[in-house]
């Protein structure tokens, strides 16, 4: 069994799996389906051109036979040695040795040893790129072992049951696998092209199973190694360094709670709210409503506004000076979450679910009802992918990029999950307001402030109670005028 500690990332077409960012993968094209001998060039060249290539969607795909590798070589970013047969050795040596990054899946009783076995073997077949995929049990815990023992990237299939998403990356998956809506449209057409197997890859691999098995026989050892036509050029080059986000102002000095010169412009600063001058908390002051409470203020007794480092400079410190991802080739932070962070629409985005992907939509618009049903819930599938990479990716990944871009796609995945608690943390205290004997800021109780303070900074110790305190009074504050706001309404 393969084993090192070291983690191997694969760079597929633009994607960089197993490093920086979980990935979403829109679906798999099998060639496993009902299309003729000979036609895999056909039904690959209409599978690309039916998804686009917009930046980050990457293209892989199950072969039948042998005789669909040269197409696969040219057409695919990588190559999937299939559930269903990975005990046809002939066609998964030829596969692996395309020269494509292999996507070793688990067969459904295979144990990790011999899943792992297997990778090892397309890894020495092949150039070692190889992405394990775990998918037709999702045994969570075994998918882990397997990333833990191999150091290699993991993929779970998610196609089959999306409510996974969340827990596959909490389990550590490197990437995610969900149909393509795309695809599947083309399924639900019967055009038959064998693409969107997510559904019932079972039955098509059973029904292609024997007949692939003695095609492969035959023709499986006529592939070469240097069968690898298409060259590796989907690994764009060197971004920003790290010493870009070095170059950023200094931090602004505000006095946002009243303690003398602070770091750090807050929002209230920014949004130009109230800002400046506040006096000492006074509850018939707080409930005009008037002035602000200062309420954290004399917790964040920060005297030395220029000694600390910031925030936002302590962040700039964690961001390594060289990572395996230049290396590995990918500007790969791209696909996935940032884009439901907002940015970049060339991926595959939020954003494009949400204004419905027209990639491979009829022009003439003649989509039946049936389509647009399964393709309005392979977007949903894909929006719920795409929120688990981003809001449990946030928590879960540690992540080091190496450039401006990539750092503040990181931070942009970071704020997601921190407005999706903040916006969950404001329904709560409103609650609470609506309990108290006195809610509002009449009822501002410091002394639960300071304590929760306290209790933060043990998890965030590089910020510590002075910079959480001006943070969470900001937070409290917002919540408690939300609170105010509804209660007359
Ligand atoms: O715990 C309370 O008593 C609340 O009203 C909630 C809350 C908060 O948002 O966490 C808000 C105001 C109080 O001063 C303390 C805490």
């Amino acid at each position: 069994m393969s084993s090192t500690l070291e983690r191997q990332a694969v760079a597929v077409g633009e994607l960089l799996v197993g490093e920086g960012p979980a990935v979403v993968i829109r679906g798999r094209v099998s060639l496993r389906g009902d299309h003729g001998p000979g036609d895999a060039y056909a039904v690959l060249r209409d599978a690309v051109s039916a998804r686009g290539r917009p930046r980050g969607r990457v293209t892989l795909v199950e072969p039948s036979s042998a005789a669909d590798l040269p197409a696969i070589a040219e057409l695919a970013d990588a190559v999937v040695v299939g559930a269903s047969w990975t005990r046809d050795i002939p066609l998964v040596r030829a596969a692996a040795a395309l020269g494509l990054p292999v996507v070793v899946e688990r067969r459904a009783s295979a144990s990790l040893e011999e899943w792992l076995e297997l990778a090892a073997y397309c890894a020495a077949e092949g150039d070692g790129q190889v992405i394990l995929c775990e998918g037709s049990q999702l045994d969570l815990g075994l998918m882990r072992a397997a990333r833990a023992a191999s150091g290699r990237p993991v993929l779970a299939d998610v196609s089959r049951d999306v409510g996974l998403a969340a827990a596959a990356i909490a389990a550590g998956a490197d990437g995610l696998l969900v149909d393509d809506p795309i695809q599947g449209r083309g399924a639900a057409d019967g055009q038959g092209h064998g693409a969107a197997d997510g559904q019932g890859r079972g039955g098509a691999d059973a029904r292609g199973r024997g007949a692939a098995e003695g095609r492969a026989r035959d023709g499986a050892s006529g592939q070469g190694r240097g069968a690898d036509a298409r060259g590796r050029d989907g690994a764009p080059g060197q971004g920003q360094r790290a010493g870009e986000s070095s170059r950023r102002a200094s931090p602004k000095t505000v006095d946002l709670v009243g303690g003398g010169a602070r770091e750090f412009a807050g929002p209230k600063d920014l949004a130009g709210a109230t800002g400046g001058e506040r006096g000492p908390a006074e509850p018939a002051d707080v409930a005009g409503g008037e002035r602000e409470p200062t309420g954290l203020r004399d917790i964040a007794d920060v005297t030395d506004a220029g000694g600390g480092e910031s925030a936002e400079g302590q962040a700039g410190g964690h961001v390594r000076k060289d990572t395996g991802r230049d290396t590995a080739g990918g500007d790969a932070g791209t696909t996935t979450a940032e884009d439901t962070a907002g940015r970049d629409a060339g991926v595959t985005t939020a954003g494009d679910v949400a204004a419905g992907d027209v990639t491979g939509r009829d022009a003439a618009g003649r989509a039946t009802a049936g389509d647009v049903e399964v393709e309005a819930a392979g977007h949903a599938a894909l929006r719920e992918a795409e929120e688990a990479v981003t809001i449990v990716g946030a928590l879960v990944r540690h992540e080091s990029p190496a450039t401006l871009p990539e750092c503040r796609e990181a931070i942009d995945r970071v704020d997601a999950a921190l407005a999706t608690l903040l916006e969950r943390r404001a329904a709560l205290a409103g609650i609470v307001q609506r309990l108290k004997p006195v809610g509002g800021f009449a009822g501002r109780d410091l002394d639960r402030e300071r304590a929760l303070v306290a209790k933060m900074a043990s998890r965030a110790p590089s910020l510590g109670e002075a910079r959480l305190a001006p943070i969470m009074n900001a937070v409290i504050e917002a919540g408690l005028h939300l609170a105010e706001e509804r209660a007359k309404e």
